[in-house]
């Protein structure tokens, strides 16, 4: 059953990737999920003014894909405090039946159709291919490895349609590793270890996500080695990902790593040029934009190693040009892309990158920050963590919470006005969280 939070969560995903991360981080960062009543769905907004914008200018796009992930039909309504809505009790959260069939977490939009094809790619999409086509018997495991933002997980998910559409009733299971770990663990606090094992245990094609954050995690590497082996000798298909090859993910155990060198192990570099026009006038061509060829060549000339900035850029250039209501030209173009085009990131941020850093910094261990404890000495880092999180993902504020130990959506907001605050009064505390932030950038 998908809940408002995971549904919601799913809606973020997809309007991510339509707008410029300004806009996405102005206007939806902070939108909570608030309740599902009846045919409203209810979220909350922080103040009038991005009310009005989302009203005026999002509300088709933010029901449209809330529409591609539920098969009930909401309507979108804001408020602005949650007391509007404490009334409303006769509260219907979307049932299992209005969940579109056979929707295992795969975004719509990475399917094969919408692959390009280039040198860079083309070994490790034919053999996506031919795993999608025949599972479970042209190689198992398949082991996808490259840089962040290279296509790994569109591959992967497009594994999944393409079996979705041609087998009867597969049982797909797409789940980073992150996420695995966050559930063993859940289902060990909760005594429901069987539940878990069925899960994973009972699937037809398993996918799963950045394999190296498994690294040095002994418990979720046993509990994974036996997941892989009973779903490999019941000759069921197992897709891997990682952002670098087996050997090379440190801490991992032999056993482990002699199992994913059992199948196939390929890789996906960076695009050369002419991939990414290509991938380039594809995304047009699907969002029906017309973009000269100057500006193409000028953002491929200049954002080269991570495909999700590429596209990045040209969403930041249309939705430049519609809000000031100016063609598409190359002089936008570099106005709108003057900040990014010399400060192309490196590393992906995530909440366990933060954790990493303001561990070392405060010198705590990183289970102390989903834990319960509330000593200074582990709450305020804590604290800092989650801060840092909102500011530098595009995270919401209830999956921030669910990052640290299932924590409630208010326990963030009330640790991001703290740490603000002391940011303000306290130039140590100021001068650490910086630095933690910069490194953080890269
Ligand atoms: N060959 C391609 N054709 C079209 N779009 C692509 C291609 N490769 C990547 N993309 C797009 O680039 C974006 C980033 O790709 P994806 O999320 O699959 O990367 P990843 O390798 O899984 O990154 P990470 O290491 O961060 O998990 C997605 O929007 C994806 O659709």
């Amino acid at each position: 059953m998908m809940d408002i939070v995971s549904l919601w969560d799913k809606t973020l995903q997809l309007i991510k990737g339509e707008l410029s991360r300004p806009s996405f981080n102005a206007f939806f960062k902070q939108i909570v999920p608030l309740k599902i009543y009846l045919n409203d769905l209810i979220l909350l907004v922080p103040n009038e003014f991005t009310k009005s914008i989302l009203e005026d200018r999002y509300l088709t796009l933010i029901e449209g894909s809330i529409n591609q992930l539920s098969l009930k039909k909401y309507n979108v309504k804001f408020v602005l405090s949650e007391s509007e809505v404490e009334d409303l009790d006769e509260e219907e959260e979307d049932k299992p039946s209005n969940i579109k069939k056979n929707y295992p977490n795969l975004n719509p939009k990475y399917t094969f159709d919408t692959f390009v094809i280039g040198n860079s790619n083309r070994f490790a999409h034919a053999a996506c291919v031919a795993v999608a086509e025949s599972p479970a018997k042209a190689y198992n495991p398949l082991f996808l490895y490259g840089g962040v933002g290279l296509g790994k997980t569109h591959l992967m998910h497009a594994i999944g349609h393409h079996i979705l559409s041609e087998k009867k009733d597969p049982k797909v299971v797409y789940v980073s590793s992150e996420k695995f770990t966050n559930e063993l663990i859940n289902s060990i606090k909760n005594d429901r270890n069987e539940e878990f094992r069925n899960k994973y245990r009972n699937v037809d094609v398993l996918l799963i996500d950045d394999i190296q954050f498994i690294a040095g995690k002994e418990g979720t590497q046993e509990e994974f080695f036996h997941t892989f082996n009973s779903l490999h000798e019941a000759n069921k298909q197992i897709i891997i990902s990682s952002d670098r090859p087996p050997k090379e993910i440190p801490t991992l155990e032999d056993r482990l790593r002699s199992r994913f060198e059992m199948g196939l192990i390929t890789d996906i570099q960076a695009p050369d040029f002419e991939t990414r026009i290509a991938i380039l006038r594809k995304k047009a061509q699907m969002e029906r934009i017309d973009v000269p060829n100057e500006v193409m060549t000028y953002i491929a000339k200049n954002i080269k190693s991570n495909i999700r900035e590429l596209e990045g850029a040209l969403t930041r250039v249309v939705a430049y040009s519609s809000l000031t209501n100016r063609h598409i030209s190359f002089d936008l173009a570099t106005e709108a892309l003057k900040d990014i085009i010399t400060t192309s990131k490196t590393e992906e941020i995530t909440v366990n990158r933060i954790k990493e850093k303001v561990s070392t910094i405060f010198n705590i261990k990183m289970e102390d920050f989903n834990s319960k404890k509330r000593t200074r000495s582990i709450a305020y880092p804590r604290q800092i963590a989650m801060y840092i999180s909102r500011e530098l993902t595009d995270l919401s504020l209830p999956k921030i919470g669910e990052e640290f130990g299932g924590r409630d959506h208010t326990t963030v907001i009330h640790a991001h006005d703290k740490i603000s605050k002391d940011i303000q009064e306290n130039d140590d505390i100021k001068a650490k969280i910086d630095k933690i932030m910069s490194e953080l950038k890269g």
